[in-house]
């Protein structure tokens, strides 16, 4: 089990991580999600000993990790996959860290072989792709057989085959008991493979419950319903009765109507009250990815703007401020000439004519910013209840 108490990381101005307290339990595997930056790198790095908490705590097994005896035969972790010594081969790799721990020789080419890595197993891990990269870093993860993993996106720039086999290790890991807990950008993915979530946004806890809560908790379950096609009477019918019932209807694209305030019985019932058809009355749930851009909307650091290659775009000729009665038309040069308008649309230049967003900021990848309110972590030293000082740190 990890545990982690008033757990805060400050960088000079920067807090990374502020006065985090959760539970990692063991038999699950547990995903950590947050947007780029919000801290899970560093936490995890809290976790291994590798950072020291500004104040807070965090122990695995009742221990800190510096304190644990034989700590590389109790947690094993993959961080960053990149940090090997790339004229090493593979099996060297693993041979010197097995070494250090005091693990036997036989047991590198066992990981080897978990991982899928035995026939390259005597090439420079230098010269590895990214996805092999990431399983030699499994490899050295597994070696002390540890009942307590981390890995920081495993998955990373592995192949649909090889994001499988590590869904399916995780599990595995933790159906023999392990703590797993496993960071990932990846939301269909940590769906199929996680029970439970920590969520993070600003280095503050966000959610900390089952990944079905989480969906439920995060997201608006809705209905669709469906009248005859032919009788599209049917479907303004229901519509109507769907709003007396204080329900809301929003059209779909495919003709079928998107209902919700109102449990499927409720809807079978006012249609047959009705006298209308259904064709289709289905239940559906959002997906993990859309509760938690839902959560996370207000804590992302990070959002793109529209590309709107100012002082790239070809000008139009400059048109003569008067011309002279009888005159001929100035011809633009070539490639200067500018696009006809779209149907329907003005000039540019003309009243009404295009213009480039004024809030690009919202126009770009991600929802608006209308979601909970983003966490700001404070600049100065929380007074946590659990806030330790890091002269107090017993390593
Ligand atoms: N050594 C450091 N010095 C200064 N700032 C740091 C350091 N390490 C992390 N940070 C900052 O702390 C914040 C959290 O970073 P962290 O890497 O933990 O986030 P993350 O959730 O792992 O991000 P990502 O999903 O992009 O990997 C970021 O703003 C980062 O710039």
């Amino acid at each position: 089990m990890i545990e982690a108490y008033g757990l805060t990381k400050r960088y000079g101005a920067k807090t990374a991580v502020y006065n985090l307290s959760f539970q990692v339990r063991p038999g699950t595997v547990t995903g950590f999600l947050g947007p780029n930056g919000s801290g899970k790198s560093t936490t995890m790095r809290m976790i291994l000993g590798l950072d020291t908490p500004t104040s807070g705590q965090v122990t695995i097994g009742g221990h800190r990790f510096r304190g644990l005896p034989n700590a590389p035969r109790q947690v094993g972790a993959l961080l960053d996959a990149k940090a090997v010594h790339g004229g090493r081969t593979a099996r060297n790799h693993l041979l010197s860290l097995a070494q250090l721990s005091g693990i036997p020789a036989r047991r590198v080419d066992e990981v080897l072989g978990v991982v899928g890595l035995q026939d390259v197993a005597k090439k420079r891990s230098g010269g590895f792709s990214l996805g092999m990269g990431q399983r030699l870093g499994i490899a050295a993860a597994l070696l002390g057989d540890p009942q307590v993993l981390l890995f920081d996106e495993p998955v990373n720039g592995l192949d649909p085959e090889g994001i499988l086999w590590v869904r399916n290790l995780m599990k595995r890991l933790a159906s023999e008991g392990r703590t797993v807990f496993v960071s990932s950008h990846l939301m269909s993915e940590m769906a199929q493979t996680a029970e439970h979530l920590i969520v993070i946004g600003r280095g503050q806890l966000m959610a900390d419950m089952s990944v079905s809560e989480f969906i439920a908790r995060n997201s608006v379950g809705f209905a669709r319903v469906r009248t005859p096609d032919t009788e599209p009477e049917q479907r303004e019918k229901l519509a109507t009765a769907v709003h007396e019932a204080g329900g809301q209807a929003q059209p779909e694209e495919d003709g079928a109507l998107r209902v919700t305030g109102l449990a499927l019985p409720q809807i079978s019932d006012l249609a047959h009250h009705a006298g209308l058809r259904l064709w289709e009355l289905s239940p559906h749930q959002a997906s993990l990815e859309e509760a938690y851009m839902r959560l996370t909307q207000g804590s992302v650091d990070y959002r793109s703007t529209v590309d709107a290659r100012a002082g790239l775009q070809q000008q139009p000729a400059p048109v003569p401020a008067q011309m002279p009665p009888g005159a001929p038309a100035q011809m633009p040069a070539p490639g200067q000439m500018p696009a006809p308008p779209a149907p329907g649309q003005a000039a540019p230049g003309a009243p009404g004519g295009w213009a480039p967003p004024q809030d690009a900021q919202h126009q770009g990848f991600g929802p608006a910013p209308q979601g909970p309110p983003p966490p700001t972590p404070p600049a100065s030293q929380p007074a946590s209840p659990h806030a330790r000082h890091e002269g107090e740190d017993a390593r």
